[in-house]
């Protein structure tokens, strides 16, 4: 469906519409150009523009027939509802001091938006708030939201920010168009279906600021005739800047719209076309006049790369929100294990490090007289076994493996894949919880890979204290250590989809998701770090953290919605592996990051700070985080005690 929700893949076409009028030619313009033109859609106004209440209620009577721009017959319901945005007529303004005015605002606006929801519109474009001061419309809108079924409401917004508003942010003069965008989604309480048309135009602000946009829910972009520059043969075309806010756009299934008169002089390109009946004139029908600017939008996505292969599959899953895995708690399941397995760049990363802590353990003169003892601790279904037989063989060493694994079900697999391989005189598979087992011999060498998104929550350092004990003293654990960090990120789909659940409980849960439509606000920073072995006697995995982040001077005003979690372990020496972004490992799916929301988002405002607290409480039975924010403002505690979401022993 061009206009409503849909995930951001290439491999789909891309959707562009037109500001158009409702003229009586609209039957032929959606018959004759939809799709031939380039476009999917047109944005059409409902309602004839010179239509007032109040001067139709003195002209008529209460029971005149409302002046709509086209009836519900002229189009098709199809044709409506799948290619039709209502525009809402752009004079209203709800808190215009005129109050004739504004209650003829209110009614207008109700009465086309019933008049869309009777034709079932997927969306109707609101004009823009007329200043900073927008609460009655944002009233009515909000009254209208409630009753609203299924169509969604974008809300025009210029794409501006001037940028000598950095130091006072109180000043009258500030003109930042996100902060009218934000009390008008915080007067109506994030409303799912409230959704923002940005308009472009032909001055963009800062990078920084521009990035803000793509976490909160951007639906279309309007782009007006008169952004488009001139290219040496005549044609429209977009400045670098604006090709590449375009691209972002498309990245993020944002609709763009063309607006506006043709503002170029075609007439030799025209002309060169003439020859061509497909571009230009067929059976009579003429050219559409915005096509150079379709093409152009069309062109800008043509050359867009391809999505590769594993980002396209991974699609599906964008800002998805999944609870993480207790695979301590719980058994993995077979699928789950197949799709770890597949992550080839794991086990070379895996395969690499055990080599080289083959190479630093044994000499080259002893390498045919030592056997080196390695324990892969939570085997699963046995790829670190076979990425340690490999470095084995890599580095002429001899080994001999224990395959440690609690989860009965892959211990099936990894006897079949012992037997299958010969491995039977070199593995010997133990069925235990690494932490209770009785080893008959000591390890020079751990594996174990059990991190989750945020490395320490699926409880690697509870297990690898427990299973330390079978580790010689000069032993070598892979990995050596690993660290968490955290950004914060405006990330509107997300906080509403935990919104939706209507608890406290979904606020205070950190979810696994593959992180799409969220704006990053500043640089990730460390938050916890564990390190194996660990044979001090008073160690604790509990951990304090308090993080401060600065906000870039030309990012604006923003909303945190919560934080972005990553991971980066060290596996040996220089190899690591991980997923935080500025060090990520490439090529590697094994792990998407981890999201802690809050329960109210914080707004922050550019050269401040935003302070935070991370806790890691361990009990006897549960692990748990607990976070806070306390700069600009405090928030709650979340997750004390662990009452929502912990991790079992
Ligand atoms: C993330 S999976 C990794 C599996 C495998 N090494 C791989 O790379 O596909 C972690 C594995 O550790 C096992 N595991 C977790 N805690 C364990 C424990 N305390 N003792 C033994 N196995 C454990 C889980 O059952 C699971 O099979």
């Amino acid at each position: 469906m061009p206009l409503g929700e849909r995930a951001g893949d290439k491999s789909e076409s891309r959707y562009c519409g037109v500001e158009t009028e409702f003229s009586d030619d609209m039957p032929q313009l959606l018959t004759n150009h939809i799709y031939s033109a380039g476009f999917d859609f047109v944005v059409a106004q409902l309602m004839d523009p010179a239509y007032r209440p109040s001067l139709m209620q003195k002209e008529s009577g209460e029971y005149g027939v409302l002046p709509f721009a086209g009836s519900d017959l002229v189009l098709s319901p199809s044709q409506w509802s799948s290619h039709v945005v209502g525009k809402i007529s752009s004079w209203i303004d709800l808190d215009s001091d005129d109050e004739i005015l504004r209650m003829d605002s209110e009614t207008t606006l109700k009465q086309e938006i019933a008049w869309a929801s009777h034709l079932s519109l997927q969306a109707c474009l609101l004009p823009a708030p007329r200043g900073k001061s927008c609460a009655n419309y944002a009233r009515v809108v909000n009254e209208i939201l409630q009753s609203l079924n299924n169509m969604l409401l974008w809300l025009r917004v210029p794409l501006v920010k001037t940028d000598d508003d950095a130091t006072d942010v109180n000043s009258d003069h500030m003109i930042d168009s996100w902060e009218i965008w934000n009390s008008f989604q915080l007067l109506c309480e994030h409303h799912s279906r409230l959704s923002i048309a940005l308009d472009v135009m032909s001055s963009l602000p800062s990078e920084n600021s521009l990035g803000r946009w793509f976490g909160e829910p951007v639906r279309a972009a309007i782009v007006n005739t008169d952004s488009f520059l001139t290219n040496t043969r005549g044609y429209p075309c977009l400045s670098k800047r604006h090709q590449k806010l375009i691209t972002g756009f498309f990245n993020h299934s944002i609709q763009v719209i063309i607006s506006g008169k043709p503002v170029h002089n075609l007439q030799r390109g025209i002309a060169d076309l003439a020859s061509d009946q497909s571009n230009n004139n067929i059976d009579g029908v003429q050219r559409y006049p915005l096509r150079p600017y379709l093409d152009y939008i069309g062109y800008l996505y043509q050359r867009m790369d391809p999505i590769p292969e594993q980002e396209r599959f991974e699609l599906g899953y964008r800002d998805f929100l999944q609870s993480p895995l207790q695979p301590l708690m719980d058994n993995l399941e077979a699928q789950t294990y197949e799709t770890f397995e597949k992550d080839t760049m794991k086990y070379i990363q895996y395969q690499r490090a055990i080599c080289k802590a083959l190479l630093d353990r044994v000499p080259d003169e002893e390498a045919s007289a030592i056997t080196t003892v390695l324990m892969v601790v939570g085997a699963g279904r046995g790829p670190l076994v076979r990425a340690s037989l490999q470095a084995a063989e890599e580095s002429g060493r001899m080994l001999k493996v224990y395959a440690v694994e609690k989860n009965p079900n892959a211990v099936v697999t990894l006897h079949s894949l012992v037997k299958l391989e010969g491995w039977e005189s070199i593995v010997t598979i133990i069925s235990c919880d690494m932490r209770y087992w009785d080893a008959p011999e000591k390890a020079d060498i751990l594996v174990s890979e059990l991190l989750g998104s945020f490395g320490d929550n699926e409880l690697s350092p509870e297990c690898l204290d427990g299973a330390q004990r079978f580790l010689k003293p000069d032993g070598i654990s892979i990995p050596s250590s690993y660290t968490s960090f955290i950004q914060p990120v405006t990330a509107s789909k997300l906080y509403n989809d935990v919104k939706s659940h209507k608890d406290v409980t979904h606020f205070e849960t950190a979810y696994v998701v593959k992180l799409h439509s969220v704006a990053r606000l500043a640089s990730p920073q460390p938050v916890f770090t564990f390190t194996h072995p660990n044979f001090s006697t008073d160690k604790s995995n509990n951990r304090y953290k308090k993080l401060r982040f600065e906000i870039p001077s030309d990012t604006g005003s923003a909303m945190v919605h919560g934080f972005a979690g990553y991971f980066d372990a060290t596996l040996y020496k220089d190899v690591h592996l991980g997923i935080e972004p500025s060090t990520a490992t490439p090529s590697m799916f094994s792990w998407f990051a981890i999201f802690f929301p809050l329960r109210t988002p914080v707004c922050i405002q550019p050269c401040t700070h935003l302070e935070v607290h991370f806790w890691r409480c361990c009990g006897p039975t549960k692990v748990w985080y607990e976070w806070g924010v306390t700069s600009p403002c405090a928030s709650a505690i979340h997750n004390s005690n662990g009452r929502s979401y912990w991790v079992g022993l």
